[in-house]
């Protein structure tokens, strides 16, 4: 097992009406950015509940909307500029993944010094930040209960992430009741991002961490089995409030501790992002093949681990259990609608060395757990994929 610190100050709120609690979480007086994204919110109660509560403390909001899937900086920088001019001094996150890390971004950008683009194209130091706080509508990306955030530019065509202890959320209320009103493609997404979060860290090599194992393969296993009553309509409130337990289980650090980790899928499909538009999900299920089958010698003692511990692989070689495991997976993708390997998206003829280019750009490969996967392996694991 590896050295590591865990650490996670999150204050989890979590269930059928739990909303209402930011009125107490809020401090009193406190002059508060209400930030959200397309207005989903609205249709599905959450804005009339954070309004209420926000009454119930007696705390002045403005309302910043239309934070958009894969936050923009031109759009959060808007936010950041109204936040300065009316002295506001708690930001309140009401969405999906892309408002919470939008805020994060907003939290961070605030008080800094400097241009806060910076924060994400040169990883300026983010020594403070306003205190931030979330509600939760959409289970994926964990970022309720990290400290990590994903910023896109228009006008570069870049996706950029940062991360700092400052953006920890103070708090993040869950109520699975609030993701009723997501459509298939999101519940959908929403299951792939939590499973790949836990598989790369997870899927590199055997480091004599039974534990940490056991709790990643915990939430595989759960993923696996909900996922079906998740995607059902109308909403199973057991099922969504277990997808929402693991999605932030899953990137809050547990299944980090003491494991080598490796987040190229991610890296790569931020990319894919960036160049076609693809959903962060998407881009994952995407991509994940040509890691693995790039990677396969190197992955599959752990690989045939999975595949016995999650998908109850018990016949075969190592090599046989690794391919099951991957084709097991893929299956797994598919069945919630999201489809897995480059073909069925739209994507340059060239989107290899596009990628790769880019990576080198910006010198972030190479990447890997062995630090071995550098842009010409990258786009070898585009062409696998
Ligand atoms: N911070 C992290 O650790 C981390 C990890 C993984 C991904 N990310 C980033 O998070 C972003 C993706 O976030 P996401 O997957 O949560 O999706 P999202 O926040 O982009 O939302 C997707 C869509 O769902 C809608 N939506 C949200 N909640 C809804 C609800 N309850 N009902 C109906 N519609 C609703 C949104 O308006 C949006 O149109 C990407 O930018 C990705 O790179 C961050």
């Amino acid at each position: 097992m590896d050295n590591f610190t865990f650490h996670n100050p999150v204050r989890l709120i979590f269930g059928q009406g739990q909303i209402a609690q930011i009125a107490k979480e809020i401090p009193a007086g406190a002059r508060v950015l209400f930030a959200f994204g397309g207005g989903s919110i609205k249709t599905n109660g959450v804005h009339a509940q954070v309004v209420a509560a926000l009454q119930a403390a007696g705390l002045f909001w403005l309302e910043f909307s239309g934070i958009e899937p894969n936050p923009r900086y031109e759009t959060l920088m808007k936010a950041v500029h109204l936040a300065r001019a009316e002295k506001l001094d708690f930001v309140l996150a009401v969405g999906g993944g892309s408002v919470a890390d939008g805020c994060k971004f907003i939290a961070a950008a605030i008080p800094f010094d400097g241009e806060p683009w910076d924060i994400l194209a040169k990883r300026a130091r983010v020594n403070t930040a306003t205190p931030l706080g979330i509600v939760l509508t959409l289970p994926a990306t964990g970022s309720e209960m990290n400290c990590f955030a994903v910023v896109s530019r228009d006008e570069t065509h870049e996706k950029l992430s940062f991360g700092s202890p400052a953006v920890w959320p103070k708090f993040s209320v869950l109520d699975p009741e609030s993701t009723y009103t997501l459509p298939p493609r999101q519940i959908g997404n929403g299951i792939v991002d939590a499973f790949v979060h836990v598989v790369e860290q997870y899927l590199t090599y055997p480091a004599q961490a039974p534990l940490t194992d056991r709790m990643a393969e915990a939430i595989l296993s759960t993923l696996v089995e909900i996922a079906p009553a998740a995607m059902s309509n109308p909403p199973d409130y057991q099922a969504r409030a277990n997808l929402m337990w693991c999605a932030a289980m899953a990137l809050n650090g547990l299944v980090g501790a003491g494991v080598p980790q490796d987040w190229a899928t991610h890296y790569i499909g931020h990319e894919l992002t960036a160049i076609a538009g693809i959903d962060h999900a998407r881009t994952l299920a995407a991509v994940w093949p040509g890691v693995m089958a790039v990677k396969f010698e190197a992955k599959k003692a752990k690989l045939a681990q999975y595949a016995e511990r999650v998908w109850n692989v018990r016949e075969g070689s190592v090599d046989d259990k690794a391919r099951a495991a991957i084709a097991h997976t893929r299956a797994f993708f598919e069945s919630v609608g999201v489809p897995s390997g480059l073909a069925p998206y739209d994507l340059p003829a060239d989107i290899a060395d596009q990628v790769a280019a880019r990576l080198d750009a910006r010198n972030q490969a190479p990447l890997g757990e062995h630090g071995d996967i550098d842009s010409a392996m990258v786009k070898r694991v585009l062409a696998a994929a």
